[in-house]
């Protein structure tokens, strides 16, 4: 049986975890440029303990979307809730949020890296090495722990960085890109231990990516985004088993959820570079 990081599996506790119900994101104007209608109106219920993935046409809003669930921006109109209670400008307790870019601290070894962010909220110290052996551990890094990022590979560090969230325990994690810098197949094997993470936590899932093959794997349901403003045009449910890893791309009905996908994003993708979007609803529950 598996050591898991919240006591309680969240879709036993949540039926919904969490909503945006008629957001919008709109950008002040800045030098030179009018204001920025980014997002929405959007809705979206995320289910308690799925893994859903978000794509879309570049620009069309899918970091704002993380932001404003995560807390980090607040929406113009609408509202975000988190196990029942209004997110408003601060990430809940809770929440745990992975960033494309590579955000471990080089002057900080490995195990710091991972323990900063519970140092930072003073938990005592026996705690802080439970949690961080485990989240070390369960991300392969224990052979590294005394290491520095510059000794690292682009995959390791992402992996520190999961770690990093992970040791705090989140019920919902949101990651923006988390493996766009990395190689093909350091990005399959990732996703492979993001699918693990996912099913032995139990936590509630929110991935943004580019990539379809990748959101198709590793999802039970895809949000496809229209061309800016973002709302979604869809939201596919894979049916995939949740003890799934990368081989269910061998399977032959694979390819066709990935067409599905490239059939609304083909159309997206070129209004987006034309600079147009049609009126949408953007309701998906
Ligand atoms: N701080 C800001 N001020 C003004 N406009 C912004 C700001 N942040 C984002 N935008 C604009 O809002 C729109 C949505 O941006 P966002 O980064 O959410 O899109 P995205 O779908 O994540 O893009 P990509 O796929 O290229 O990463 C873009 O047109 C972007 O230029």
């Amino acid at each position: 049986m598996a050591t898991r990081l919240a006591s309680v599996p969240v879709a036993e506790t949540y039926k919904v975890h969490a909503r945006l119900d008629g957001v919008t994101r709109i950008y002040p104007p800045r030098a030179g440029h009018g204001e920025v209608h980014a997002l929405g109106p959007l809705s979206l219920d995320l289910r308690a303990g799925e893994f859903l993935s978000v794509v879309g046409p570049s620009g069309c809003g899918k970091s704002t979307l993380l932001d404003v669930l995560a807390g980090l921006a607040v929406p113009s109109a609408g509202t975000v809730e988190f196990e029942g209670k209004r997110v408003l400008g601060e990430v809940p307790d809770g929440v745990g949020v992975v960033f494309q870019e590579d955000a471990s601290f080089p002057w900080l070894s490995v195990e710091d890296n991972v323990a900063f962010g519970l140092r930072r909220a003073g938990m005592d110290a026996a705690e802080t090495r439970r949690r961080v052996d485990f989240a070390v551990g369960f991300m392969g890094l224990k052979d590294f722990r005394r290491a520095y990022p510059s000794q690292l590979s682009g995959g390791m560090r992402q992996r520190v960085c999961i770690a990093r969230t992970l040791v705090l325990q989140p019920r919902l994690i949101l990651l923006d890109e988390p493996f766009g810098a990395l190689d093909q197949q350091t990005r399959l094997l990732m996703g492979d231990e993001l699918l693990r993470l996912w099913r032995e936590t139990g936590a509630t899932v929110l991935l943004i990516t580019h990539a379809l093959d990748e959101a198709n794997l590793l999802s039970d349901r895809i949000g496809v985004m229209a061309a800016r403003p973002g709302r979604f045009i869809d939201i596919v449910g894979t049916g995939w088993p949740r003890d799934r890893d990368s081989r269910l791309a061998e399977r032959p009905d694979f390819g066709a959820v990935t067409a599905r996908l490239w059939s609304y994003l083909r159309g997206e993708s070129l209004k987006a570079l034309q600079g147009s979007s049609p009126p949408l609803g953007g309701e998906a529950r």
